[in-house]
């Protein structure tokens, strides 16, 4: 279900907004929008829409604009045209009232520099939003402390903010944006003031803290890494548009533009590509039962495999079948390929990454077999070739010509 929908929102800023707004229908670039009307094009006709629970990640360079769209959602900045629906309700055309609400009750947000009240205990910055809302001090700290624990930020709760480190400071940011227990939470850079290792931490309680909560959450970052490593879809921005909206997994398998590849080619893919996208689903299979020993032959010679998986009539996998045992059980005079099926192997699932199946790669050339966690049948197999080209790190699949093809085309 969609929690907000995000309608053909554009934001300009400067003073010539309306000729901006034409020169831009005519496909004007930001560029040279700026040039004929001195307008900055923030933010250019975004649509998107955000599911209840999801983890969305907006990413992009520095000015790339998306500080602009994430304050747009709350109407911190009031966008130029487009619409904000929260909730199936359209929230550019609510009254200031309306709008308190919502910012209150609906959609919280997180700051990169924290925005905390230094001269006030941890406690106090918490509770400042619940004491906005008049509501009883019992009452309010009693929420405020829960998600302190929340947080991690227990035994703190009396301290002045000011003497607590970045990672702590930021613990705080997060435990006043829940304090409300708002619906979304609109996080903008919030974890780069962080050191690194820090920032992994954050990063990693926040995933946990996500499990529990089951929030929406808008993220901001520029950097891809942290996308990749919370999101579960990322929109990548330049110039104010949005270039590519998708799952970590389809930006690096399928990056839409040059630009967005060229992020890609940075990024260790072996932890996010998964045995699901790199399987072959219609693989040669010997089919216990079926085939018996003369149908596998025939299979491996047309196939010119000297390894097959087995599985049952129902596609329950079964094992390997290896051409030299078939052999052998075939001289004995044996008509099934029962006792030629090697048992314990090792079986991938359709989220299993690369870097999970890394230790599958095994002699003989085997496939690594893909299956259904629920049902145990054969989805597909993984040709230890995609594995180890993986792990290089190249990357072409993309729309481009393969290195292969090249090679080929030079040749010819
Ligand atoms: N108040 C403003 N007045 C004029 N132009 C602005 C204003 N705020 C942002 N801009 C411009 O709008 C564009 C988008 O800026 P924005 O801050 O949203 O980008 P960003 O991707 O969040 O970058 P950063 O990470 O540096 O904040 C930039 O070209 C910026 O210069």
């Amino acid at each position: 279900m969609s929690k907000l929908k995000i309608e053909d929102l554009t934001l300009l800023f400067g003073h010539e907004k309306e000729k901006a707004l034409t020169l831009l229908k005519q496909g004007k670039t930001k560029a040279e929008i700026f040039k004929e009307t001195g307008c900055t094009v923030a933010v250019k006709n975004a649509s998107f829409s955000i599911k209840q629970g999801e983890f969305f990640v907006i990413m992009g360079l520095s000015g790339s604009g998306k500080s602009s769209l994430l304050r747009c959602l709350n109407r911190l900045i009031e966008p130029t045209s487009g619409s904000v629906i929260l909730n199936k309700v359209n929230i550019t055309n609510l009254d200031d009232k309306g709008l308190q609400k919502v910012r209150r009750k609906e959609m919280a947000m997180v700051f990169q520099n924290f925005g905390l009240l230094p001269h006030r205990s941890v406690i106090e910055n918490v509770a400042f939003g619940l004491e906005l809302q008049e509501i009883p001090e019992k009452e309010r700290l009693e929420k405020a402390k829960s998600v302190i624990d929340l947080v991690g930020l227990q035994g703190y709760e009396n301290q002045h903010t000011a003497s607590l480190s970045g990672g702590m400071q930021q613990r705080v940011g997060l435990a006043r944006a829940l304090a409300n227990d708002p619906e979304i939470l609109l996080m903008d850079e919030a974890f780069s003031a962080l050191d690194p290792l820090i920032r992994k931490q954050m990063q990693d309680e926040l995933i946990d803290l996500q499990e529990k909560m089951h929030k929406t959450i808008v993220f901001i970052t520029h950097d891809l890494d942290e996308a990749i490593q919370l999101g579960d879809r990322i929109a990548i921005m330049k110039d104010g548009e949005i270039v590519q909206i998708g799952t970590p997994e389809d930006i690096l398998t399928n990056p839409a533009t040059d630009y967005v590849s060229s992020f890609v080619e940075k990024v260790d893919r072996k932890s996010i590509i998964t045995a699901g996208s790199l399987m072959f689903d219609k693989p040669t299979v010997a089919i216990y039962l079926k085939d018996g020993i003369e149908g596998t032959l025939r299979k491996m010679r047309t196939s010119g495999l000297t390894t097959l998986p087995a599985v049952s009539i129902d596609k329950h996998f079964l094992g390997f079948v290896y051409l030299r045992d078939v052999l052998e059980i075939k001289a004995q005079g044996e008509k099934t390929i029962k006792n030629a099926i090697i048992k314990d192997v090792p079986v991938a699932y359709a989220d299993t990454t690369v870097e999970q199946m890394l230790p599958f790669i095994a002699e003989n050339g085997r496939v690594v077999p893909v299956i259904d966690k629920d049902t145990h049948k054969l989805i597909g197999v993984v040709a230890q070739t995609s594995l180890l080209i993986e792990t290089t790190g190249i990357n072409w699949d993309h729309g481009t010509e393969s290195p292969i093809d090249k090679i080929h085309k030079e040749i010819i």
